[in-house]
């Protein structure tokens, strides 16, 4: 399948304290991307980037294979946007305004908003049509934004950080919203940053991480979860596994603790074959990272 989002060798210099450098992502149809990364590594700034909501120094953005962002053809980027559905970290409606008229504004801005669907979503969250947007809290707002992203049957959702805030329970429920959402067409496909990989876990294909600006892995999901692998090492095993030659110079990344030392292993069904005495647990998203980010390399 074709790609709803493709982003090329994006560069953006804020000052001498952040550039993002090069940056490339692609949304591939019918997938969800998840994009993590540390506070200020540069997650928002690369969405806005993407959104056309501020100019790049470099780079190009399509998306549903046009060309997009604030240098493209006006027209063909406002049919684009309508298939756009996006969800920020904080509520962006004036806070006078009530629920209802937040409904009725985004109808007016979206030929395929469905009045019927936003009241279900209302009613799932528990909003009131009459309340005021500065009574919500930080949650409900979130939850505001996703039921207006969800009803104007978007082909493409863009959340930036769209569960934080929410609890437990909510976070799953927004999940399973998402995955009906992606059930009702597979040409449909979701990019979302998020500090909880446990959510991107249960949902991403994909997971693309940043740091300071520069995209630093870009990975099939199950190649993190299922794949790779953490193996507990006392030093002198952490020595045989990395003169055994079966890893290159600098393939591994390793994380000394008082208790011994773990290693990211890139498939560990292999290493369990070649070293069955070293117990080799799965890894998760937060293991991966860190292991990548601030693993020491060997
Ligand atoms: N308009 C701006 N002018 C100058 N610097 C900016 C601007 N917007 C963002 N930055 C800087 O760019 C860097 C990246 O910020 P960004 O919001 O993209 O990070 P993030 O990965 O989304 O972080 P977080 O997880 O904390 O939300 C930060 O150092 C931030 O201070």
């Amino acid at each position: 399948m074709a790609d709803s989002l493709r982003a090329v060798g994006l560069n953006k210099r804020y000052g001498d304290d952040f550039s993002l450098r090069d940056v490339s992502l692609v949304v591939p149809q019918g997938s969800v991307v998840g994009f993590v990364g540390a506070n200020g590594a540069g997650k928002t700034t690369t969405i806005r980037a993407v959104l056309g909501l501020m100019r790049v120094d470099s780079g190009a953005v399509e998306v549903f294979g046009e060309a997009f962002g604030p240098q493209a053809d006006a027209a063909v980027c406002n049919r684009v946007k309508e298939r756009i559905g996006v969800v920020f970290d904080t509520c962006p409606y004036a806070g006078d305004l009530s629920v209802a008229t937040v409904g009725a504004v985004m109808a007016a801005a979206y030929p395929s908003w469905r009045p019927d669907a936003f009241k279900t979503h209302l009613q799932r969250f528990g909003i009131g049509a009459r309340k005021k947007v500065k009574s919500l809290s930080r949650g409900m707002g979130m939850k505001l934004q996703i039921a207006c992203a969800l009803s104007h049957d978007p082909d493409l959702l863009v959340l930036d950080e769209a569960t934080a805030g929410l609890d437990p329970i909510a976070r799953d429920e927004v999940l399973d919203m998402l995955r009906a959402y992606l059930a009702a067409d597979e040409r449909r496909s979701i990019l979302m940053s998020s500090h909880i990989t446990s959510d991107l876990d249960k949902i991403a294909d994909r997971v693309v991480c940043i740091d300071e600006g520069r995209i630093v892995f870009d990975e099939d999901k199950d190649a993190i979860c299922d794949v790779a692998g953490i193996a507990r090492c006392r030093a002198a095993e952490f020595d045989r596994v990395a003169r055994s030659g079966a890893y290159a110079d600098r393939e591994l990344r390793c994380a000394r603790h008082a208790y011994g030392i773990d290693v990211l292993v890139p498939d560990r069904f292999d290493f369990a074959r070649q070293f069955p005495d070293i117990a080799c647990d799965k890894a998760t998203i937060d293991d991966y990272m860190q292991l990548v980010l601030k693993g020491e390399i060997r």
